[in-house]
């Protein structure tokens, strides 16, 4: 069992990828050997075997001191100081989490702020905290990002206010640059409990650190298999040889088709719980590639759901797009279709069968469909949705997504348009200096 990667409906010639190849391995060559741009960026590549095991064992003392003090954690955090912790959780806890009764979940119910600039998000999850026991991680490596560092504002003082500032100092947790930055300054001044996002990993990186791994352990899960995981990423994707190595033919195939018009790509599933790793994916591809005019537009469905929404611009419309879709072979859960005595909804033929065998025919039925019209495929089988696998998956996307931005001719460590629009924001508000 291991994740495996199927072409063979992507209409891509052998010797399309035969003349790549070259450009792959410099690419590679360029990640190796800590030239390439943004060599500065590049501490996840080796993370999941040199990763700071005093700091693991102090994120896991502080997720069971979360776990048993608090009924909620909220998270504090945008972009990539927010989305890897969340796809993690979301897809390895009950999809219905939160709302589950404490019994059965066991672990504390998570929320998340400072992803957006929303006052009814913010006024609406007091009414959902009140009378709760709270803790708080505040996630930020600049520890200057606008929508985080409102929300801490915010939160610190409901903090204090209940707990007073003692007891509020006990329960806020900072994971932030270990030098610099307004966060980090505070923390130090308050004395709260802190993570260190290492230097040389950038945000859409880093949930690998203690930037994903507190709010994960918090969940409950299991984060050293998640390391191990990704330890055997680190290993199996390291191959030179493309031939041998799906990491890289997915980085060959994403740039074959980009040079072929295909600039949109939707990352699919058929699993409602592997939403935010797409989302998570969107960020990791769109900030690493977008740039000097390329890139190409990631976006994300989920399937059937979408097929009723997206299907018929999928199907029929301008041929500039590709899926690659993620297709978990075996269900966390299933569950089997009974006989209806009246069969009114004419389902009977399908009785003994379950709902996943029904989901995995309606992927093939989707993949034929869309191959015929003209939709190249690529498919990331992934034996189960757990632990391990997931870690292996985050692996996979963060080393081909490299290689691909190398092979696109940019520096995939770099966000620099992300400051536009925050330029005109702060002088929209009057910030001194804009
Ligand atoms: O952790 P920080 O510094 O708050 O940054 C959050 C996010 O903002 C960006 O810098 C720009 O969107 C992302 O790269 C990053 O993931």
């Amino acid at each position: 069992m291991n994740i495996s990667l199927d072409y063979t409906n992507s209409f891509i010639e052998k010797h399309e990828l035969d003349h790549i190849k070259s450009f792959i391995c410099d690419s590679q060559e360029l990640l190796h050997s800590g030239r390439g741009p943004g060599k500065d960026f590049i501490g996840w590549v080796d993370l999941p075997k040199d990763y700071d095991k005093e700091e693991f064992n102090k994120i896991k003392e502080a997720a069971n001191k979360i776990k048993d003090d608090s009924d909620v954690l909220i998270v504090i955090g945008i972009g990539g100081s927010y989305l890897g912790a969340r796809a993690c959780i979301e897809a390895l806890s009950h999809s219905f989490y939160n709302i589950l009764s404490k019994e059965k979940r066991k672990t504390p119910e998570i929320y998340y702020v400072g992803n957006n600039i929303s006052s009814s998000y913010i006024l609406d999850l007091f009414d959902v905290i009140e009378g709760k026991n709270i803790s708080l991680n505040v996630i930020s490596k600049s520890g200057t990002t606008t929508e985080p560092a409102i929300a801490f504002r915010i939160f610190k003082e409901y903090m204090e206010n209940k707990y007073g500032r003692e007891e509020a100092k006990n329960r806020i947790y900072a994971t932030t640059d270990k030098s610099k930055g307004a966060l980090r300054e505070l923390t130090e001044k308050e004395g709260y409990t802190s993570f260190v996002i290492p230097d040389n990993i950038g945000g859409r990186y880093s949930i690998l650190t203690s930037v994903g791994l507190l709010p994960i352990a918090v969940a409950g899960i299991d984060i050293d298999n998640l390391m191990e995981g990704a330890y055997s990423g680190m290993k199996e994707y390291s191959n030179p040889d493309m031939e041998d190595n799906i990491c890289y033919q997915y980085a060959a195939l994403r740039n074959i088709l980009y040079n072929k018009g295909k600039d949109i790509e939707i990352l699919v599933s058929y699993e409602p719980y592997l939403y935010y790793l797409s989302e998570w994916w969107k960020q990791l591809y769109g900030e690493s590639e977008g740039k000097d005019g390329k890139g190409i537009y990631p976006a994300a469905a989920n399937f059937t759901t979408d097929l009723h929404s997206l299907g018929q611009l999928i199907q029929d419309g301008k041929r500039n797009l590709f899926e690659t879709t993620i297709n978990v072979e075996k269900p966390k859960k299933d569950l089997e279709i009974k006989e209806d005595k009246l069969n009114l909804d004419g389902l009977n033929f399908l009785k003994g069968k379950t709902i996943d065998f029904v989901n995995k025919r309606a992927f093939e039925g989707t993949l034929m469909a869309h191959t015929k019209g003209n939709v190249p495929n690529i498919i990331i089988n992934v034996p189960e949705v757990n632990e391990y696998y997931f870690g292996k998956l985050v692996y996979f996307f963060e080393k081909a997504c490299a290689i691909s931005g190398y092979t696109l001719g940019v520096n995939p460590f770099d966000q620099p348009g992300v400051e536009e629009y925050k330029k005109n924001m702060f002088r929209l508000l009057g910030k001194p200096g804009y």
